[in-house]
């Protein structure tokens, strides 16, 4: 079997792909997979690190704000349109696949496009309640759109065939074990907090974040890893500027992008995040106590809704980013540590909405594509 992946921009797009051809590739050991991504996209670092082939084009989205730079950057997109399909056509001519397989994201609109217009069989996956632009579009003759929440499908076209499948999540994020993590990670026996801003950083949970850091260190009462995201360099020297000299606090950790998640996911005790799709869904698979800061600046404020199922079920706490300041997430996160049965239920509650058998449905219904049922 052959099949040829799309998605990126961030890693909400790029994870669930990941998942899926991860799952394929272990029950296919034989399986031909090969990813094409967004030149300069996340997915550059994040695929060939997953041991998959990976292949990129030229393609940009386009800016809804009007100004100058805009405006040039609009027509850029307009002219990457036909080049982004010529590359996807020569790229799909050459590997040939079976089934071509897209997880939103601009990138996966030229490919799945052309793929259909070779009369390729084509599945999409959405992740979130309220649909990306692209899979909006591509949903019409996909063969297949896959759910993670059966809403979406009142904004997708009415001729979609959709399916419910939840969200794949990496193997490697469901196996990973608490006791095995903390020992890998060099943890003691205080709480790890865990926290970081969706796949690209946010500025004010970096900002939250760095008081936490700081009154954490005082008391050293917690280890905690944080990542600051691609446009947080500025992270570090805040913290300096605040007094604060992590190489006097070695489970007090800072990176950029946390490339070992699931192993900080299961060593956690607490996570404080955005309310991205995927990172849900490895909560729950994991079953942990979340505070969750939903981004306000996403379409339809669907973080907002994805964190109030949670929310709703007593299955995560929220901060809303109005009320986000270091001292009432530093209050927050006080107050559950004060209380270790709401933790322990906070947890609990979120590993009983996991759907861990997203990737087996997702395997099965490329079978069933690919069979003609
Ligand atoms: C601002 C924005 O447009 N956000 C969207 C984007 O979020 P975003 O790209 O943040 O996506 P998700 O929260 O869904 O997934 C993030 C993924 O990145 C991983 N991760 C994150 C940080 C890190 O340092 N290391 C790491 O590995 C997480 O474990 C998770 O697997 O895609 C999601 C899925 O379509 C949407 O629901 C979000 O609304």
């Amino acid at each position: 079997m052959r099949i040829l992946f799309a998605g990126g921009g961030t890693a909400g797009h790029i994870n669930p792909a990941l998942a899926i051809a991860g799952y394929v590739r272990e029950k296919e050991p034989d399986v031909k997979i090969l990813y094409i991504g967004a030149k300069g996209g996340m997915e550059e670092r994040l695929v060939p690190a997953a041991g998959f082939d990976f292949k990129s084009i030229t393609i940009s989205g386009f800016q809804r704000k009007l100004s100058l730079k805009n405006v040039k950057r609009n027509i850029e997109t307009v002219v990457h349109i036909f080049t982004s399909s010529r590359e996807a056509r020569n790229i799909i001519r050459d590997f040939q696949p079976d089934i071509c397989v897209g997880t939103g994201g601009y990138v996966a609109g030229p490919v799945l496009r052309e793929a259909m217009k070779m009369k390729i069989p084509a599945i999409i996956h959405e992740q979130n309640a309220y649909p990306g632009i692209t899979n909006k579009m591509l949903s019409k003759h996909a063969d297949k759109t896959m759910l993670a929440v059966a809403d979406a499908q009142k904004f997708l076209d009415p001729a979609a065939k959709c399916v419910l499948t939840g969200n794949p999540v990496r193997q490697a994020v469901i196996r990973a074990d608490r006791a095995a993590s903390r020992k890998a990670l060099g943890l003691d026996s205080r709480p790890l907090i865990l926290s970081f801003g969706g796949s690209q950083g946010a500025r004010k949970i970096n900002e939250a974040v760095a008081e936490l850091l700081v009154k954490g260190a005082k008391s050293d009462r917690f280890q905690h890893i944080h990542g600051y995201g691609q446009w947080g360099g500025w992270f570090p020297d805040l913290l300096k500027e605040k007094g604060l000299n992590l190489s006097e606090h070695p489970n007090m950790d800072i990176r950029e992008y946390i490339h070992n998640m699931p192993e900080c996911l299961a060593a956690a005790d607490l996570v404080i995040c955005r309310a991205g799709a995927i990172t849900l869904s490895e909560l729950q698979a994991q079953g942990k106590a979340s505070i969750l800061i939903p981004s306000p600046n996403v379409a339809e404020n669907h973080q907002y809704h994805n964190a109030m199922a949670m929310v709703d079920r007593h299955a995560a706490a929220i901060l809303e980013e109005k009320d986000l300041t270091g001292a009432s997430l530093c209050k927050l996160v006080d107050d559950l540590f004060k209380d270790p049965d709401m933790i322990s239920s906070l947890g609990k509650n979120a590993r009983s909405m996991a759907i861990l058998d997203a990737n087996q449905r997702i395997y099965r219904i490329i079978k069933e594509v690919l069979a003609g049922i």
